[in-house]
């Protein structure tokens, strides 16, 4: 039985044009492959970079981690042969930049099908436009959108500071409104969303504290740029050791005769109720997904 939680705690970005990036990640512990069109490359690599993915996914090694290949935006000169090339290489999923509303995604998802793509090919959505933000309801219903398949959003912080001109100061404290939109906007659409990135990747405790700080918010997971981030980034993202007793304790507790008519009772002096037991569920279906993962 496939396990029905899919851990999303790292996505590293790597250019398309690096080969040995895209060699590298085969041996990552990392949950998401980001392979990068768009602005990790430059306009002279764009070429190079679509055939060196196509390539790469079509030649597969990349095990359990999920495989996603970031477009440049379709009206750009390479949207449109990236995402054939996308789509005749079939990774787990197309990650469109600067989506500013459900119909950016809906044209993707139309231009998808043109081609052929495969039913399980999914979309993802890069929320960093002014736009996006005022718009981050409706792009988020696009994961009950059977044509779209929306399934993770992911925050673009860099190009949000540029477009809205917001510090991408300590604490984040400018982006904060955006973030949590986004997040309520994710969950109400019934898709993942993952946190932006960190550029300064050699401050090892500012990398885990804004982790720590996506985990607190809700967020999936956090986009990475550099391999040194995964370990800090999968501690701040992976259920703890107490966090999973706890769910098997509460659930153990919920399922016995006694509670089965009760929708609240007490837990070693804490008020439990049958939506902590739900919560307890993911936090335990995720735990089973990472060690399955070995
Ligand atoms: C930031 C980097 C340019 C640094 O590269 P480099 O100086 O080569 O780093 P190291 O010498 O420390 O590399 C050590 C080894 O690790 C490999 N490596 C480095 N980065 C990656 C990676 N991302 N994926 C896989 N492997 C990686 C090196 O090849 C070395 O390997 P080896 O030689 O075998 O020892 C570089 O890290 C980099 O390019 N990072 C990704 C940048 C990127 O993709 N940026 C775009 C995404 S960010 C963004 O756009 C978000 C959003 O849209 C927004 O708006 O916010
Ligand atoms: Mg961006």
């Amino acid at each position: 039985m496939s396990a029905p939680f899919r851990p999303r705690r790292s996505a590293l970005y790597m250019p398309g044009s690096n080969a040995r990036a895209l060699e590298k990640a085969k041996s990552l512990d990392v949950d998401c492959l980001l392979l990068d069109l768009e602005d990790a490359v430059a306009p002279d690599a764009k070429d190079l970079a679509r055939s060196q993915i196509v390539e790469a996914v079509s030649a597969g090694g990349y095990g359990s981690r999920e495989v996603v290949v970031r477009i440049n935006g379709i009206d750009t000169p390479w949207g449109e042969a990236d995402l054939e090339a996308a789509v005749g290489a079939n990774p787990d999923a197309v990650l469109v930049p600067k989506v500013n509303s459900p119909a950016d995604l809906q044209r993707v998802a139309h231009k998808i099908s043109a081609l052929g793509g495969s039913p399980d090919l999914k979309l993802w959505a890069m929320m960093e436009t002014p736009e996006a933000m005022l718009n981050a309801g409706a792009i988020g219903a696009c994961g009950k959108d059977t044509q779209v398949r929306l399934s993770c959003f992911v925050m673009g912080t860099n190009d949000l500071a540029k477009e809205t001109r917001a510090r991408l100061s300590p604490g984040r404290a400018a982006m904060m409104p955006w973030l949590m939109t986004c997040v309520a906007a994710a969950r109400a659409g019934g898709i993942d969303i993952l946190d932006g990135v960190f550029n300064a990747f050699q401050d090892e405790d500012g990398f885990a504290e804004e982790c720590a700080q996506g985990a607190d918010m809700g967020m999936d997971g956090k986009t990475l740029i550099h391999p040194k981030q995964i370990v800090s980034c999968h501690k701040a993202f992976s259920p703890t050791e107490d966090e999973i007793a706890w769910a098997r304790k509460i659930n153990a507790e919920f399922e016995k005769p006694e509670n089965s008519d009760k929708g609240a009772i007490q837990v070693d002096g804490k008020m439990v109720e049958r939506l902590h037991a739900e919560m307890g569920k993911r936090v335990i279906g995720i735990a089973d997904s990472i060690a399955a993962r070995g």
